[in-house]
């Protein structure tokens, strides 16, 4: 794999799908909630894969290559149409992602998370409220 397949950025997939879409007369059907349905469709295919597998273990030592790769046929579509979706609704994709990131870091301080899986809502801080009480959607 070359340095450039490795460093792809989210901006470089949108022009990519932006092309694509084009050339081929494509804008007409990319509307938000077409690219939604088309989102969760290959969401649905991604779920096919692990279907009746039961639990398997990290980097899936006992899958076949073909198996793998269609595993990565199946990721990459899900974010294709994601990075598609958010070009077309004008959200810049990793603008909100590093943003959303921010919020999650101050509703699941280390402090009080770690090695918990629990939801923000169950965790208690402190001054004994929940940390939901304390943050929210717009405090970064
Ligand atoms: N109107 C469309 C149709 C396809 N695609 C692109 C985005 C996806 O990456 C891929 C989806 O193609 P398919 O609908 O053929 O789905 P699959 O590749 O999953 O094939 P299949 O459903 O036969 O498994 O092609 C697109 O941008 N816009």
């Amino acid at each position: 794999m070359t340095s450039a397949e490795n460093d792809v950025t989210l901006s470089e997939l949108k022009k990519k799908m932006a092309d694509f879409a084009k050339e081929r007369d494509w804008d007409q059907f990319h509307s938000p909630r077409n690219l939604l349905l088309a989102l969760v469709g290959e969401v649905g295919e991604l779920s096919e894969i692990f279907q009746w597998k039961g639990e398997v273990p990290r980097g899936l030592p006992d899958w076949e290559d073909k198996e793998k790769q269609h595993l990565g046929e199946e990721l990459s579509d899900v974010l294709l149409y994601l990075v598609r979706l958010s070009d077309i609704c004008g959200v810049d994709l990793g603008k909100a992602a590093l943003r959303k990131l921010e919020i999650n870091a101050i509703k699941y301080p280390v402090n009080l998370c770690k090695g918990s899986s629990k939801k923000h809502d169950q965790i208690v801080n402190n001054n004994s409220s929940s940390i939901k009480d304390d943050v929210s959607h717009d405090s970064v």
